[in-house]
């Protein structure tokens, strides 16, 4: 999805004014550029740089790109694969994708031919500096002095030669947080797309992982979220510790996340973090490695963590079991997230709703049968706990329970992700190798949620697995059996995807032999047992007494359409508690979040949800409460045909609906997630509109 001429129009003009004001009257412009191209323009004028320069600087000779390559070793073994990966995402947009040094040398890039003679001229090729003290504004430059990622679009370029360039770049950080590389795309600003920047960092964030991955092979390495969904996601936090306890490495997230400077050199041990000592932890992780353990940190938060490369015995499970683990010093009996005691089953899930009951009685009957189920219910009803909960209940609950979710990994991912790879099979590939998800669940349960976005040359190649039982790693001529139960989940229609061509209608009947379908949160009767029990919980995590709600906030939530259905009625009972006074034991209207009003649930005939009547602030209508359900909308139809090439708006727009599923509509951590801020996704969403 290119940006509409109109628009492109608009943003050209606002750009050419601010070139006006800035390079002909000398003037700062007030308005229409990013803060990061004004400071920027501002430095290379500072530094008495000519915006119509033309002199060309000759990119670095073949022995000095081959010293500059060297220091870079590592960054460019994990990049290659992942740089391949992209430039297949947005091989039909004429772009080309650039890996550059700490220094803005370029190391290596992948390009569109028709784009590369351009690109050429303008010198963006191997050896080439884009340093913008010679440069001028652009995203490779400008990311590393900012720090930040960056899009250079058009004439925000300060050399007017590079007018025709648009540009999106992101640093990649190492596990010290110093700087790395960068990562660029750039193609022609004639065809702009609007998402490219939210891949660039997509893809960062996965060159991170693996550059940390690499480096702490042989360490113990923690990794944590507040939620245990995240745990095993680019989401997640992780540190390298050694056996003394010592931080030795964190990526990018947990330095965020704790405040850490970049180096080590004041980087806390893991005991002034947690307050369960290191050792207690590595014992539990030891007789239990695939658990997650729920650690209460110091600074007074619980996060959910595992702990890898530890005393294992057999190859690593990123995906956990949700496990009985409380914080050491919480009383009473020990939560899970999940609102049971100890571990989920299709038991503790009943709760009183003749819908939901149904399900749980159709999906007990299939237990121990090797049936697969599929879940079927909008995104939050709780499908993954519900594939959890069966899991646990059934005969193989001692074996792995280990999750894909197809829609939030980069296509040419999932192929990696499901079967597995030996080492050195492809660039970028760990060189020693990886354990697919397949073979991960052996003996256990492989759920495989939104199965439905599975792209269609992964369908063929999982129904083979699960007719021959076996799974052929990438490179590997070898076939391991495997024996897995399986349990999948979309939030689609499955049948209309078969309808539509985009899902095989032999692997439809193989993986729904029976379907069960969750409700929507909005229809269930049991609501008040629900918001109780995660009340309970939260008052476990928060080590307080009970935990109440007023009758009229009860009443709110048992007429509210909750569009992000449980994990939006969990995140705003975890919001609503966070926001109690120490003295506080019930939740009322006023520890509410804004967002909660003025939504319709995306249904026309419904009113807007009124809150409860009480005296304060005056109701606040969320630009995107009603913008959650028309966003998701709008992709459905135009989910692309199957090998057709996405455009990077379709890749970014997929993103931004993915994550705001997943965060129940919440803009703040949607924003967070994608590493945008607010503003930049109101806007984004707006134009979804
Ligand atoms: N009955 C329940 N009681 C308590 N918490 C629940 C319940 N159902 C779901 N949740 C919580 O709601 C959140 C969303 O659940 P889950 O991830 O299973 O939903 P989902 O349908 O798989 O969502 P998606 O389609 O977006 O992947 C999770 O944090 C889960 O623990």
């Amino acid at each position: 999805m290119a940006v509409l001429p109109q628009l492109r129009d608009r943003r050209e003009n606002t750009i050419s004014d601010a070139r006006r004001f800035f390079f002909e009257l000398g003037q700062t412009p007030e308005a229409g550029l990013a803060p990061p191209v004004l400071r920027s323009w501002q430095r290379c004028r500072n530094g008495g740089l000519d915006h119509l320069d033309a002199y060309m600087i000759d990119p670095a000779g073949r022995a000095q790109l081959s010293d500059a390559r060297d220091r870079s070793a590592r960054l460019l073994e994990h990049a290659g694969g992942i740089m391949e990966h992209v430039f297949e995402q947005i091989r039909a947009s004429g772009s080309m994708v650039i890996l550059a040094d700490t220094k803005g040398m370029i190391l290596h890039c992948l390009g569109d031919p028709d784009f590369v003679g351009r690109a050429q001229r303008v010198a963006l090729q191997p050896g080439a500096s884009w340093d913008e003290t010679f440069r001028g504004t652009n995203a490779i430059g400008t990311a590393i002095l900012e720090g930040a990622p960056v899009e250079i679009h058009g004439a925000e370029h300060y050399l007017e030669r590079n007018g025709f360039l648009t540009c999106s770049a992101a640093p990649v950080f190492n596990a010290q947080g110093c700087l790395a590389g960068v990562l660029d795309i750039s193609g022609d600003s004639r065809n702009n797309q609007r998402h490219t920047l939210g891949l660039v960092r997509l893809s960062v964030q996965l060159l991170e992982k693996r550059l940390f991955e690499a480096e702490f092979a042989k360490e113990i390495r923690i990794a944590f979220h507040p939620r245990p969904e995240y745990v095993g996601s680019l989401q997640e936090a992780l540190l390298a510790v050694d056996a003394d306890g010592r931080i030795v490495g964190a990526n990018p997230v947990a330095r965020e996340w704790l405040g850490l400077a970049a180096g080590l050199a004041d980087a806390p041990s893991f005991g002034t973090l947690f307050r369960t000592g290191f050792g207690q932890v590595l014992d539990r992780a030891a007789n239990a490695p695939d658990d997650l353990l729920l650690l209460e940190m110091r600074r007074g938060d619980a996060v959910f963590v595992q702990v890898r490369g530890h005393r294992r015995t057999r190859p690593e499970v990123h995906a956990p079991r949700l496990q009985e683990a409380a914080p050491e010093s919480a009383k009473g009996p020990a939560k899970t997230s999940d609102g049971s005691k100890g571990r989920i089953t299709l038991d503790s899930l009943a709760t009183g709703d003749a819908r939901l009951q149904l399900a749980l009685d159709r999906a007990r009957r299939v237990q121990g049968k090797d049936i697969p189920l599929l879940i079927q219910g909008e995104s939050g009803v709780g499908k993954e706990l519900f594939a959890r909960a069966f899991h646990n209940s059934g005969v193989r609950s001692d074996g792995p329970f280990v999750a894909l979710n197809c829609a939030a990994i980069p296509e040419n991912l999932i192929e990696s992700e499901l079967f597995g790879y030996v080492g050195g099979s492809f660039t970028g590939a760990r060189r020693e190798g990886a354990v697919g998800k397949l073979q991960q669940a052996h003996g256990g349960t492989l759920f495989l949620d939104e199965i439905g976005d599975m792209p269609l040359g992964m369908q063929a190649r999982l129904l083979r697995v699960l007719q021959e039982r076996s799974v052929t790693p990438i490179g590997s001529m070898k076939s391991i059996p495997v024996d897995i139960s399986l349990v999948c989940a979309t939030h689609r229609v499955l049948r209309d995807a078969v309808k539509q061509g985009v899902f095989r209608e032999d692997l439809y009947y193989r993986v729904n032999s029976l379907t069960v379908t969750l409700p929507p949160l909005r229809e269930r009767t049991d609501v008040r047992r629900i918001v109780l029990n995660l009340l309970e919980i939260e008052a476990a995590d928060r080590r307080s007494g009970p935990l109440g709600i007023s009758e009229e906030v009860m009443d709110f939530f048992e007429r509210y359409p909750w569009p992000g259905n449980v994990r939006q009625l969990q995140n705003v009972i975890r919001v609503a508690v966070a926001l109690l006074d120490d003295n506080e034991d019930e939740i009322a209207s006023i520890h509410l979040p804004e967002e909660l009003f003025g939504i319709d649930g995306g249904d026309d005939n419904s009113e807007p949800a009124a809150r409860p009547a009480v005296a304060m602030a005056p109701a606040y209508t969320s630009p995107f409460a009603a913008a959650v359900p028309t966003a998701a909308a709008a992709l459905a139809p135009s989910a692309p045909a199957p090998g057709a090439p996405r455009s990077l708006d379709e890749i970014e727009l997929e993103a931004i609906t993915t994550v705001m599923r997943e965060v129940g509509g919440n803009v703040s951590a949607a924003a967070r997630r994608l590493g945008v801020s607010r503003n930049t996704l109101y806007r984004k969403l707006g134009k979804l509109n």
